[in-house]
């Protein structure tokens, strides 16, 4: 549990994560191209939390998994994301994502955990396996540090005992993330953490990843729970078909001036305690997306400058976007 402060004198520290013009294409049978992920590009400093929100299928989590190397076979990757310490994931290799990074740099709270549970054990013995694996705990205190892993998930001791086919979407949840947390890696990926629970548990969980970064680490959080990301987001990244549209403060963000980009004020203004309007049609398919804004189709704003791509300029890729912040000026 060593938060990582700057010693005196040191120069700042390289972000826990930096990722620039991350691309992920599927192959598909025929030649088709599924373009996933685009030209994404930010930086995560070390007790920082970033949300990663979006539509359904914009490409969150294969953004997510292309960080750890958990694409299947037909993926191709372009562009780099890189460690504090100039590590580039998209060329690791799996063995050493394996043995030195998974788990022990970048902890994971995958988005279906009761798959990647392993279904003939129960929940303890995961738990104490990787307790033993990833820390420095005497094996007579493995108990111990098995249930306090447990408890800061908010993972029933009583349930330790069970298969994970024997828990609820809400206890696999939480047993995903206590797994996820034993590592105390600097860097944690959380997909879809508060899936399946309820709002207590939300803003348990919420806190509990809070506290973390608190404690130095960079957490990267996608969700679809923007009540969620305003509890603990410092910053928040909108995604609309696989390209990043907004990078904002999530202050500025939920607040005031509210979002730049009209996707990303659609999504806010569709939440039930704003004005509950949806966001009019569907989002594109990645295999068949326009040659410019991929969102002009949905966008009142839209008109002829619309038809080529926006340049992402580090906060919004929007041709109509305020030029001027007021709030800033
Ligand atoms: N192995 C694959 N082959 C082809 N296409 C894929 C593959 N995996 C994902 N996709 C496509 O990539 C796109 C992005 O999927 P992704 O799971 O990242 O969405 P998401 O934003 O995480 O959505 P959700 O919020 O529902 O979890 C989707 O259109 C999906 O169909
Ligand atoms: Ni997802």
């Amino acid at each position: 549990m060593t938060a990582r402060a700057i010693p005196d004198g040191a120069a700042p520290e390289a972000p826990a994560l930096s990722v620039r013009n991350l691309s992920v294409r599927f192959r598909m049978r025929g030649g088709a191209h599924v373009a996933a992920v685009t030209d994404a590009t930010f930086d995560l400093a070390a007790g920082e939390c970033l949300a990663l929100v979006g539509e359904s299928g914009c490409g969150k989590s294969v953004l997510a998994s292309a960080l750890l190397g958990l694409l299947p076979a037909n993926a191709g990757l372009d562009g780099a994301a890189l460690l504090d310490d100039g590590t580039d994931l998209l060329t690791a290799g799996e063995r050493s994502l394996a043995r030195t990074i998974r788990g022990r740099r970048i902890g994971l709270v995958p988005q279906s955990p009761a798959a990647h549970l392993t279904p003939v054990r129960t929940v303890h013995s995961q738990l104490a396996e990787t307790v033993r694996e990833l820390t420095p705990v005497p094996r007579k205190r493995t108990g111990l540090a098995t249930r306090a892993a447990a408890e800061r998930a908010a993972f029933p001791a009583d349930h330790l005992d069970r298969y994970p086919h024997e828990l609820s979407g809400g206890l696999a949840q939480r047993a995903a993330t206590a797994l996820a947390l034993v590592g105390d890696a600097p860097l944690l990926l959380a997909d879809e953490p508060t899936t399946g629970l309820d709002r207590a548990l939300v803003e348990r969980t919420a806190d509990e990843l809070r506290r973390t970064v608190d404690g130095g680490r960079a957490l990267l959080m996608i969700t679809h729970d923007l009540a969620a990301a305003a509890r603990i987001a410092d910053r928040v990244a909108v995604m609309y078909a696989g390209r990043i549209v907004e990078l904002a403060d999530a202050t500025r963000f939920f607040g005031e001036p509210g979002p730049r980009h009209p996707y990303a004020r659609g999504l806010l203004d569709a939440l039930p305690e704003r004005s509950f309007r949806p966001i009019p049609g569907m989002p594109p398919e990645l295999g068949d997306l326009p040659a410019g804004c991929a969102f002009a189709p949905r966008c009142e704003r839209a008109d002829a400058l619309c038809g080529t791509q926006p340049r992402f300029d580090g906060r919004t890729a929007c041709h109509h976007a305020p030029a001027e912040d007021p709030s800033r000026a």
